[in-house]
């Protein structure tokens, strides 16, 4: 039976919130962003262990103020990140090497999206089972433009159109294989699915939950308090 891990990336440096902001500390109402995040997948009896990612200099606040504090007894260990997210979610793989095997689960989800819940985990879970990728998405509202050179290029029809979220889930053999061969190639992405797409790899979609939304300019933290208010 295969075990299903969670890799939490949080060691970015959350420019777009505004400089110095280290978002995913920020509280909504009383506790931290991460603390949330980490809080769904502790609570899920399917997800058998949780590694975190965080800046290396921050390891101890995120021991202390998140793991200890909350009593987070699945988080088995906290990994320094890297320059950009994909460094980040690789150094994490890599962390769990001795712990997962090539048919293991791994879900990476963002530290920064508290409002996942756990059927979305269930739901990206069961498919990354049946068919070793999957991303959880939900279909654009909008009309989407491509632009260039602020012109439009073209008009993608939108029923083809998704936004990715996270959790990203994977069989960890595929996606720690694929960050390796990214990493030989000097491939960047910017979410773990387009690694494997750029491979030529199949990765399927799961509908995603519109609340499931990635903190990451301020706005959203008004959305984020409208949530836990029950308002949405
Ligand atoms: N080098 C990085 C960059 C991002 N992340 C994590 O990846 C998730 C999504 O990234 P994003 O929302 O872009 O966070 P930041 O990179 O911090 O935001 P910004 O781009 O505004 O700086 C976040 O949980 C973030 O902490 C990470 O672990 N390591
Ligand atoms: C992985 C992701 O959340 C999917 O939408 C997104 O690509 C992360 O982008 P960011 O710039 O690292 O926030």
């Amino acid at each position: 039976m295969s075990r299903i891990f969670a890799l939490i990336p949080a060691a970015g440096m959350g420019k777009r919130m505004g400089a110095g902001s280290n978002k995913q500390y920020l509280l909504l109402d009383g506790m931290p962003i991460l603390a949330r995040t980490v809080s769904v997948f502790e609570a899920a009896p399917f997800i058998d262990g949780i590694y975190l990612v965080s800046p290396e200099q921050e390891i101890p606040f995120c021991h202390s103020e998140v793991v200890d504090r909350y009593g987070f007894s699945k988080v088995r260990s906290i990994v320094p990140g890297g320059a950009e997210r994909q460094h980040s979610v690789c150094n994490g793989l890599d962390a769990m090497a001795g712990a997962a095997a090539d048919d293991d689960l791994v879900l990476i989800h963002d530290g920064v999206r508290p409002f996942v819940s756990q059927q979305v985990l269930k739901t990206a879970a069961d498919a990354a089972m049946q068919y070793g990728a999957a991303v959880v998405a939900v279909p654009v509202k909008d009309t989407v433009k491509v632009v260039r050179g602020g012109v439009i290029a073209e008009t993608p029809p939108r029923e083809e159109l998704w936004l990715a979220q996270t959790p990203q889930a994977f069989r960890y053999g595929l996606i720690r294989d694929a960050h390796a061969r990214a990493k030989g190639e000097g491939f960047l992405g910017t979410d773990d699915a387009s690694l494997i797409e750029h491979q030529g790899g199949e990765v399927r979609i799961v509908t995603g939950d519109y609340r499931n939304i990635k903190i990451t300019t301020p706005e959203d933290l008004v959305l984020a308090e409208a949530f836990l208010k029950g308002k949405g």
